[in-house]
This record gives C-alpha cells, sequence and structure tokens, in this order.
C-alpha cells in the first residue's frame, strides 16, 4: 500500500481549503497513492464561534464531504479525512468528526474526537475545544479491507489507552490526524507519536495543518506541521517538515507482525491493584 499524507494550512475559509485539497488528491492518486490522508479539522481552522456557526455545515449538508467523496470516488482512492468541524454535536455546539472513505465514495467509517483540548498552552495561548465542540465517546476501528485502521485525531494522541484498546481490537494502523499548536508540537509531537507506534506496534499516519492559518474573523493560529508516518518499530518513515505538500510512504503490513513477535508487549498486560 502507498499512502499519501497531506499537509495543508486551512483558513477558515471552506470552499476554499476544499478546492486545495480536491487538487491534492488528483496530484496523490495520480502518483499512485492508495491511501490518502488529510489533517484535522481539513474544511476550517477557527476559533471564532459566531464565524463557524455561519460557514460549518451539518454532516448531510456538508459541501467539502461531498466534494471529498466525490474526489475518492474519482480517484478510486481511500480517503481518510482527518477531521471535519460540523454542526450537530449535543447542546448545541459542533463536533470534530473523522471521516474513512472507500474508493467507491462511501462513508466506511466515521469518528467524533474524544479527548477535547481544553488547555492553557502558555500565559498568551489558551485553548477551550469544549466550549465550541462536544466529545465523543466511542472508539472507532474501521476495515480498510488489507489492514485495519484505528481513528483517533489530534489530541487524543494524549491519551494511550485509547490506542491500546484499537491496538487489541486489531488496529494495523492508527491514524493521528492533527493540528498540533507550534509550541506542543516542538515539545511533544514526535515522541508521542513514536511512543504510540511502539506500544501498540501499528503504523501511526499523522497528517497535520502547518503554518500560520489566516483569518477573516478572530486571531490566527500557528500549527506545527511535520506531519509524519511512523513504523511499527517506531522508526520514522517520514517527516514532511512544515512546508505544506503531499509526502508519499510505502508500506509492509508484515513489519506489524515482525514488531508484534520481537516485543510481544500488547499481549502481557496483567490485572494490577492499588496504588
Ligand atoms: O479548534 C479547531 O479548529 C480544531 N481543533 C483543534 O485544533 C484541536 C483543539 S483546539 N487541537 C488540538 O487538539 C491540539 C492538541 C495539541 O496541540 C496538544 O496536544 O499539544
Amino acid at each position: 500500500m502507498k499512502a499519501a499524507v497531506l499537509q495543508i494550512t486551512s483558513s477558515d475559509n471552506p470552499a476554499e481549503n476544499l478546492e486545495l485539497v480536491e487538487r491534492m488528491i488528483a496530484d496523490a492518486a495520480a502518483q499512485g497513492a492508495t491511501l490518502v490522508c488529510t489533517p484535522e479539522v481539513t474544511n476550517c481552522v477557527s476559533m471564532n464561534r459566531a464565524h463557524q456557526s455561519k460557514v460549518l455545515n451539518h454532516q448531510d449538508e456538508d459541501p467539502t464531504l461531498k466534494g471529498l467523496r466525490e474526489s475518492a470516488r474519482e480517484h478510486g482512492v481511500w480517503l481518510s479525512i482527518g477531521s471535519l468541524a460540523l454542526q450537530g454535536g449535543a447542546d448545541g455546539r459542533f463536533v470534530n468528526r473523522s471521516f474513512l472513505i472507500n474508493p467507491s465514495g462511501e462513508i466506511a467509517a466515521t469518528y467524533d474526537k474524544i479527548h477535547m483540548f481544553d488547555v492553557q498552552v502558555s500565559e498568551t495561548e489558551t485553548y477551550a475545544e469544549s466550549s465550541g465542540y462536544a466529545p465523543g465517546s466511542r472508539a472507532v476501528l474501521a476495515d480498510m479491507g488489507d489492514a485495519k485502521i484505528g481513528l483517533t485525531i489530534c489530541y487524543d494522541l494524549r491519551f494511550p489507552h485509547l490506542h491500546r484498546t484499537l491496538a487489541k481490537a486489531g488496529a494495523d494502523i492508527i491514524l493521528a490526524p492533527s493540528a498540533f499548536s507550534a509550541v506542543t508540537g516542538a515539545a511533544h509531537w514526535e515522541t508521542l507519536l513514536r511512543a504510540r507506534a511502539i506500544e501498540t506496534g501499528c503504523f501511526v499516519i499523522a497528517a497535520a495543518q502547518t503554518g500560520t492559518h489566516s483569518t477573516q474573523s478572530g486571531k490566527s493560529r500557528q500549527t506545527y506541521g511535520h506531519s509524519l508516518v511512523v513504523s511499527p518499530w517506531g522508526e520514522v518513515l517520514a517527516d514532511a517538515g512544515s512546508a505544506s505538500g503531499i509526502t508519499l510512504v510505502d508500506f509492509d503490513f508484515n513489519e506489524v507482525s515482525k514488531a508484534r513477535k520481537r516485543i510481544p508487549a500488547l499481549t502481557h498486560d496483567r490485572v494490577i491493584s492499588g496504588p
């Protein structure tokens, strides 16, 4: 399998982002990709809830979902839409929802981000994701034919039990589409991704938002980039750096069983009491 990781700088204008990603999917497919992965909130990076209320849609009417399903079908690729910000969450909030689209353009799986980034990153940088988005509560493992894929989103990366649950349920690949903050990205991103891959014996594919996101509304925001693909042994197979673009990686799924045979930690959990 050949995967393409799309690294982009989404704005808060969904139509503009859709056009760019459609072109990149065509390009990735032309280069032989059979799985294409986009980052978290592909359709809209914004922390302005009033603006989001105007431009975000319910899943059934969302033009980004419609357009990207059509792209997957046209080019015959599996497509991980890392996430879309959509209307329709509990208490009038949005949802941060990941989609796996099959090569016929059908929705094979959806996953709502479970862990909300309610964090003060520094004195000047605070996030309150749960004020805008309602969290999900269900882990999702999708079947891609020759591989099983566990779906996670961004801040979920810091909760290893979710990844362990997915791996024990049979995941070969874990997706970690992200819009990581530049500050925490520099400190933690690669270490967390490699740890999740090593602990689970899964490939980890992390498509990331990068750079300075322009907004018509509200202040601009910096994301870390460095979309990463990590092998089940913890090697970084690709690092997209900070520019936007397409990164292609070949997968050998035998690496999953090889890594787990060398270190079978996934089968060595013990029930513990205390402390
Ligand atoms: O709000 C949106 O537009 C979409 N959601 C995000 O960008 C989310 C919540 S603000 N970002 C993260 O989870 C970053 C996590 C992170 O940076 C870390 O764990 O260090």
